[in-house]
Formats: structure tokens, sequence, C-alpha cells
């Protein structure tokens, strides 16, 4: 895709980056700390409280972006006059290159949407631990949650209407998606540990390359059920209106939600947790490359 930064004016390119960049930096930060893990240290019960923890961050990520409505012209790329950009993508596109720059694609848990920028480091290399088999570790679907978040998910989750809210709403949709692109691409990490776990379980069918049986053996049924009740929950407890008034007595209030919690769980039960074994499958996949 064709794009350049001179596209548009430099004004846009500045309030845009600079703003994300304060957003972003305050609100990752929580993640990234917490996620620190050494090589011996990673464990299926280590990864699984992960992605516990992450789910947090996701449920208030589509509550935030729920507080703007639809805002139409971020997504219509006529609204900005750059070809084929809409306002979002442009956004996205300028913050990756910013928090590229900062280091943040560094960490190996973290993905850019759009990997063509231009990287200026400002910062030092860190060493992370290289947890992930190479050949393996470039596994990527951030095509399809970009499309799942844009065309299934935002419209359920953002009334429709126009506030004029627009930066702030792509900002929010960045939010959610770098932080559904983290868990969803954790695939890599789980997989590779249940791999060291067990690798015998694995070869016959990573030589034969057959993906169905591969799922068959990363799934856990049990787990997945716990983690959409789970998250369900979470809608609902983070999620409600929280006053001083006490809940009338003749229970004609009905609870409302900021974020419909069967939404999540579906969002989980549909797009989350199947990519996440798309992810762990085609890893595998390519495990004894
Ligand atoms: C991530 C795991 O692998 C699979 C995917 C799950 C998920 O995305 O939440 C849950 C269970 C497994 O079916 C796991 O076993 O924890």
């Amino acid at each position: 895709m064709a794009y350049s930064r001179t596209n548009y004016p430099h004004h846009l390119l500045l309030t845009f980056s600079l703003s994300s960049y304060l957003i972003f930096s305050s609100l990752c930060y929580c993640i990234s700390v917490s996620d620190s893990k050494s090589d011996s240290f990673i464990t299926i019960d280590s990864l699984r409280g992960s992605l516990e923890d992450q789910e947090n961050f996701i449920v208030f990520s589509l509550i935030e972006r729920a507080r703007y409505p639809y805002n139409y012209p971020a997504y219509d790329p006529s609204y900005l006059g750059l070809k084929n950009y809409s306002l979002v993508e442009a956004f996205v596109r300028d913050t990756e290159a910013i928090e590229a720059n900062f280091g943040r694609y560094q960490n190996p848990e973290e993905l850019p949407f759009f990997p063509d920028y231009k990287a200026f480091p400002l910062v030092p290399p860190f060493k992370f631990s290289q947890i992930l088999y190479p050949p393996a570790s470039s596994i990527n679907v951030s095509r399809t949650i970009w499309d799942m978040y844009f065309n299934k998910l935002l419209p359920l989750i953002a009334i429709e209407g126009d506030d004029g809210n627009y930066q702030q709403a792509a900002a929010s949709d960045l939010i959610c998606l770098q932080a559904l692109s983290k868990r969803i691409h954790y695939g890599r990490f789980v997989a590779e540990v249940k791999f060291r776990n067990t690798p015998s379980d694995y070869l016959s069918a990573i030589h034969a390359k057959d993906s169905e049986t591969l799922t068959r053996l990363v799934t856990s049924k049990t787990v997945e059920e716990t983690v959409t009740e789970r998250v369900k929950k979470k809608a609902e407890v983070f999620g409600q209106n929280v006053t001083l008034r006490e809940a009338s007595k003749d229970g004609n209030e009905t609870t409302k939600y900021k974020v419909d919690p069967s939404v999540v769980s579906n969002l989980y039960g549909e797009w989350v947790i199947p990519l996440t074994k798309q992810v762990e499958v085609n890893y595998l996949l390519h495990r004894l490359d």
C-alpha cells in the first residue's frame, strides 16, 4: 500500500502522534511491567495467568471505546482526503511508527498492524528473553484481527452517532486492537510451552502438517469455558453504573452495562479463542522448520 507521510499536513501528523504517545505510554505501562518473564520461569500456568490479567485491560478498553458513538467519518477514507486512508488507519500507522522508535516492538509480545514504518529507534536495544522458536515466531493474524474489530465488533459496542471525537475514538480503537492482538498472539508462547512440555505428542502431527490433530491437541474445553464465563462476569462487574442510591426494592430497575456482557463473551468464544488457537496451530506447524 502506497502511504506517504507527506500525503497530509504535518500538524495532523504531530497532533495525532503526540497525543497518542502520551495516552499509550501511560496505559500500556501497566501491562508490560507485569509481563516480563524469563525463559526458565515461563509455564502454562504463568501464561494462563497473564491471559487472565490481559482480560481486564481488554474489557476496560472496550468500555472506554463505548464512551464514544461510532463516529463514521473516522472510518471513511474520503474524510481526510487521503487516498485509501481513513483517519483511524493514518492514526494507527503514525502511532505505531512513533512507538517503534520508542522501543515497543523490541518486545516479542508486541506486533504492529503496519510493520512497514521506517524505524528511527531512539532507544538502545533491550535483551528480551528469546522464548519463541525463530522460524515459527513470525506467525501473524493481525489483518484478521483488524477486519474482525472494525467489521464485527465495533458496530456492536459503539452506538450509532457522530460527536466529532474522531481522534479519541481512533485512539480507543488502537488500544483495543493492541490489547486483542497481544492476547491472540500470545498463542505463540502458549504453543511453545505446550510443545516443550510434551514434544512427542506433537511430532507426528507437525510432520504430517495435520492442523486438525494439532487443534485437538492444543484445545482445553474446560479452560475455554472458564475464560468465556469469566470475561462475561468481568464485563458485568467493570461495566455497571456505580451509584450511591439504594437499588429499588420493586426490582423494576434493570442493570445497564456500558458494554453488553454477552458481546464480550461472544467476542472471546467466536474470535479471541479461535484466533489464539489458530496462532497456536500455525506456530506448531513451523516448530520443526
Ligand atoms: C491458551 C490456551 O489454549 C487454548 C486456547 C484458549 C484460549 O484462547 O483462552 C484456551 C484453552 C485452549 O483451548 C490454553 O490452553 O490456555
